[in-house]
């Protein structure tokens, strides 16, 4: 079973002997992991511990529902917090370590002073549908990262936008941790897992997998057939009229460079050897799905 700690100071005295090269071997020089969740596991939490694993000796799961990162009128109070499931999990996949912090705890001053912002990043998809919500994710992971004093640390590709701005916070602020992105866990029918696919009805399921499904379609257009900009722009309206007829409500569906630049005509779109990704953020009934897929263009579109 994974060791739980939920104060700062007993997690960095435990952590200290596996980095403290006085007490070991130079060759047995320990990496720790961290992979930062909110809880409510499920398999795709699992593969990044297990990703964790293969990088590091020591692997510490941070499970903290983080109130900074969610808007007024979201859904903090009734995420599910499931706390014993969560570690009885991380025990089948040799988690060592399990950090589950209380608010007090992460936040002596709530909402706190000091802000964390990554800027122009920020300005699109999510962060312009949820405006705050990437400058609590950027406190909060500045935290564990000073906490948990990582060497690596790991998060989905299913929050693509989240993993470009903890890359961009790490090269902006000297953090020395390798950040891995994980490709997205899907349910045999092919919807991205989440802890907020719970929110849905057994008909809004059944309709689920929709997305995933438009965006792989899409992809497969856009490497098909040679078209313009406006070609594009045209499936991509397309694209989203289905997604909402099947029952969405589509928040955003955009296609970027994949390092989320706009695409111009000037620029990428044009251009040979681009990776490109299609990104869709949408209401089911309670929940908002997020999902993505990468395309690699080996020609002008
Ligand atoms: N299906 C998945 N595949 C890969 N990584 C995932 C998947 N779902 C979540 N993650 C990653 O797990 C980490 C913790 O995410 P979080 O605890 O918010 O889970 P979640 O299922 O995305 O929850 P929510 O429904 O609240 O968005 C993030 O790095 C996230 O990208
Ligand atoms: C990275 C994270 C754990 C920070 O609260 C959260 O945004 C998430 O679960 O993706
Ligand atoms: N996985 C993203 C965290 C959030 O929606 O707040």
């Amino acid at each position: 079973m994974p060791i739980i700690h939920h104060h700062i100071s007993a997690l960095r005295t435990a952590l200290q002997p596996y980095r403290d090269q006085k007490n070991i071997e130079q060759s047995n020089l320990q990496r720790i992991a961290l992979v930062p969740t909110m809880g409510n596991l499920h398999e795709g939490h699992l593969e990044l511990v297990r990703i964790a694993k293969q990088h590091a000796d020591i692997v510490v799961v941070s499970i903290f529902v983080n109130p900074t990162q969610f808007g007024a009128g979201e859904d903090f109070d009734s995420y599910p917090r499931t706390l014993d499931e969560d570690v009885a999990k991380l025990a089948t996949v040799d988690a060592d370590f399990v950090f589950a912090p209380s608010i007090d705890e992460m936040y002596p001053v709530l909402p706190p002073p000091t802000s964390v912002r990554a800027g122009a990043i920020t300005a699109q998809l999510c962060g312009q549908s949820r405006l705050g919500h990437f400058d609590g994710v950027g406190i909060v992971v500045s935290k564990l990262f000073n906490i948990v004093q990582p060497d690596i640390a790991v998060f989905g590709q299913k929050d693509y936008q989240q993993l470009a701005i903890i890359k961009q916070l790490v090269r902006d602020l000297s953090y020395p941790i390798d950040i891995i992105g994980a490709p997205i866990v899907r349910a045999n029918d092919g919807l991205a897992l989440s802890s907020r696919n719970q929110y849905l009805s057994a008909s809004e399921r059944q309709i689920a997998p929709v997305l995933h499904q438009e965006l792989q379609h899409l992809a497969h257009q856009l490497t098909s057939s040679k078209l313009s900009q406006q070609e594009a722009d045209s499936l991509l309206a397309q694209t989203q009229t289905r997604i909402n007829e099947a029952g969405f409500t589509v928040d955003y569906l955009e296609i970027k460079t994949d390092e989320l630049n706009d695409i111009t005509e000037s620029a990428a779109f044009n251009t040979e050897n681009k990776n490109l990704i299609i990104l869709v953020a949408a209401w089911l009934g309670r929940a908002r799905l997020l999902d993505n897929q990468l395309v690699a263009v080996n020609r002008p579109l």
